[in-house]
């Protein structure tokens, strides 16, 4: 469960999060909207404890992050898969490599060297039967900045898996890709985080996906959330509070 109790967050006079409420359950998937510069990153790098709060409370799998050690807060991140706006990949390797940098958060140094220069054949496997599901097989030893933009999204994704994280938090998946790629790139996401029961919460620019694709919209403007309820829930109204010109 993620629940974050009246979050402020800000950036020397910038006011990013302006006490933010939000539970998320297991196994839910959140789409999270809102106009440039609302927060929804930041929400997310908070939810990822990449972002410490001024005050107010994140608490991840029942745990309040801001009372872990260095150590247990390691160990949440291992559990806690953050795919950012530039996917965070590393250009000029395999793909099959920047899968394995999925688990670099449970493996030592050495272990993580030895896996990047020779990966075992168990490890391939897993990570020949992630990039099936995610629908690029084929590119497995393929140099990853030799794919195309939705495809590296794709081994994002497939990293994500393969550390077998029970929460995914995914800032903006399909920026990079044409409207067809971008609805099968959703389809992929949403379904595999249905099969593997993880909790997923995406930000999104585009409504119509967001409420395609997820059960749940929280509508985020200027650090606040506006809007938290089902997608069939989320009006015209709705849509205009979050993105009118006229409302700061
Ligand atoms: N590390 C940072 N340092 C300073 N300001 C920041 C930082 N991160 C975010 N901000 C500020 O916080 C505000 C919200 O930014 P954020 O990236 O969370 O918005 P967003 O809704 O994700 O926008 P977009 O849809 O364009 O990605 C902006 O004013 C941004 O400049």
């Amino acid at each position: 469960m993620i629940q974050l109790t009246n979050a402020h967050l800000s950036f020397g006079s910038t006011h990013v999060l302006l006490g933010c409420d939000l539970q998320i359950n297991k196994g839910e998937k959140v789409a999270l909207i809102g106009p440039s510069g609302s927060g929804k990153s930041s929400l997310l790098k908070t939810i990822a404890s990449e972002y410490l709060l001024d005050s107010g409370s994140v608490i991840l799998e029942n745990s309040e992050t801001s009372q872990l050690s260095s150590k247990q807060l390691q160990q949440l991140r291992c559990a806690i898969a953050y795919i950012p706006q530039d996917l965070a990949l590393v250009p000029n390797i395999k793909v099959s490599q920047n899968v394995l940098l999925g688990k670099v958060g449970t493996r030592s140094t050495w272990q993580t060297l030895r896996h990047q220069l020779l990966t075992p054949k168990i490890e391939l496997e897993k990570i020949l039967s992630i990039l099936k599901e995610v629908g690029i097989p084929e590119k497995l030893f393929h140099r990853t900045d030799s794919l195309s933009g939705g495809q590296q999204q794709r081994v994002a994704i497939a990293r994500a898996l393969y550390q077998q994280a029970s929460v995914i938090l995914a800032d903006e998946p399909v920026s990079a890709v044409d409207p067809s790629r971008a609805h099968s790139l959703l389809q992929c996401l949403t379904s595999l985080a249905e099969k593997n029961k993880v909790t997923l919460l995406c930000s999104l620019h585009n409504l119509e996906y967001a409420k395609r694709f997820f059960p749940r919209i929280v509508g985020m403007r200027n650090g606040k959330i506006l809007f938290d309820g089902k997608s069939e829930a989320f009006t015209e109204q709705d849509f205009k509070q979050l993105y009118s010109l006229d409302n700061d």
